[in-house]
């Protein structure tokens, strides 16, 4: 199974059901086509895919809507090196991130492979063109694609799904504008929406893709944060085995010391990275763990450290305190650390999550996120909208409970799963 198969089978929900509610919006609207399709400007010259229309008169389209500030272009492909970049790569290795495989391609000689099987495909050299005779004798036979004009009940539709979709009222309308951009009154259909949606997507998305960067600073320390149950503990270790995996010495402190079974459940994560866990008896102070930790970091020469903190937000001003703690006694012995924040959320709460950032953005200097639980959610969505409101970098995402289910963050691919668009 090609890496972008196993991603939309298990990462979301949320493509099925945004593609089932773009096919009831364009089924809904859709006008007869007739068989033959005759070539002109508002339709493409094959079958499928076909190319989304351009502007019909050339007007100046005025630069979309503002969106997060073009920073220094992401690394969209994943470094097939595990070892990651000194300055930037993260710890997601080779086989979590493999390029797309070549057989995504349908293959015209296999029936079946493609959506409308042609009896006799045409050689290269004699590949119809869109007016040939050939051309239309085989459209003949086509299954007619329905297509909607595009006004503004439909571009409604279009919004309301995307808020279903947990993409958030302000990011959803700033997504419709943008796919309707000289487009009005254009016909399209689902593919060519879903094209139009996940490439809006991809735009708004590629801006956020970053891995967390790695400093050469010994030990680069890593406060991790998040509400309980938003998978932080799993996150830790699936990070730290990765990193291991790069060639990096990593200790983790098991900083949420008011649970016991956070605390067990940090060691079993650690056992199966390999990487040691320091722990402090129930109850005991988290910032004088953590110091103790960077202590034995700084001896061991790790180069990372990762702590754990406790998500209690039923006393905000408590957690607060308690995470400035442990940055003040960490930065008795490094003050430039901690180097990175991860702020580790649940994609199924869906737009509990925007609420979340707004939290953790007052109580804690957040550099980065993980998205977690994206298998088996309908609430993708959420990120688009994360990522249009606050820009922070999206460093991974987790698919899964095994250790080796945290993935790259991809935003073609990510936009793809979730619109259901064939790669
Ligand atoms: N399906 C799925 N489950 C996940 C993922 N990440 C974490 N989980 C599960 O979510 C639950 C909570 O994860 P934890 O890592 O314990 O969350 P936590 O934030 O450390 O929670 P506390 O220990 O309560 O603070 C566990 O059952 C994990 O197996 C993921 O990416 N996908």
């Amino acid at each position: 199974m090609t890496f972008f198969s196993k991603l939309k089978d298990r990462l979301f929900k949320s493509s099925s059901r945004l593609e089932e509610g773009l096919d009831a919006i364009v089924q809904e609207g859709a006008q007869d086509e007739p068989q033959e399709v005759p070539p002109g400007p508002d339709t493409a010259p094959q079958p499928e895919p076909i190319p989304l229309p351009e502007t019909p008169q050339e007007v100046p389209s005025p630069e979309p809507t503002p969106l997060p500030d073009p920073e220094p272009m992401p690394q969209p492909v994943p470094d097939p090196d595990p070892l990651p970049d000194p300055e930037t790569i993260p710890a997601p290795g080779p086989d979590h991130m493999p390029a797309p495989e070549p057989e995504q391609v349908p293959d015209p000689d296999l029936p079946g492979s493609s959506p409308e099987p042609l009896p006799i495909p045409p050689g290269p050299s004699e590949v119809p063109q869109p007016g040939g005779l050939l051309n239309r004798l085989l459209r003949r036979g086509a299954k007619p694609v329905a297509r909607r004009t595009l006004d503004d009940a439909m571009l409604e539709q279009l919004e309301e799904l995307l808020i279903t979709a947990d993409m958030g009222v302000d990011t959803a309308l700033r997504v419709t504008a943008n796919m309707a951009e000289g487009r009005l009154g254009n016909k399209l259909s689902t593919d060519e929406i879903k094209t139009l949606l996940a490439d809006e997507i991809t735009r708004i998305m590629e801006p956020v893709a970053r891995p967390m960067p790695l400093y050469p600073k010994r030990p680069q320390v890593v406060l991790v944060v998040g509400v309980n149950g938003s998978g932080k503990t799993t996150t830790i270790g699936k990070l730290a085995s990765q990193f291991k995996a790069a060639g990096k010495s990593v200790v983790i402190a098991a900083g949420d010391t008011f649970r016991a079974a956070a605390v067990e459940q940090l060691q079993v994560w650690g056992d199966r990275a390999g990487v040691p866990v320091l722990t402090a008896p129930e109850g005991s102070d988290p910032a004088s763990l953590a110091f103790d930790a960077m202590a034995k970091a700084e001896a061991d020469g790790a180069d990372l450290l990762m702590i754990d903190t406790a998500g209690r937000l039923q006393n905000r001003a408590d957690l607060m305190e308690e995470l400035a703690k442990i940055v003040r006694v960490i930065r008795k012995k490094d003050e430039t650390a901690p180097h990175n924040t991860l702020l580790v959320l649940d994609a199924t709460t869906g737009q509990n999550a925007l609420n979340q950032v707004e939290i953790f953005r007052k109580i804690s200097d957040v550099s980065g996120l993980v998205m977690t639980k994206l298998d088996g959610t309908a609430r993708g969505g959420v990120l688009v909208a994360l990522a249009d409101k606050f820009g922070l970098p999206i460093h991974a995402i987790g698919v899964g409970e095994q250790i080796d289910d945290l993935a790259p963050f991809e935003p073609a691919e990510f936009a793809a799963a979730l619109t259901g668009k064939e790669p």
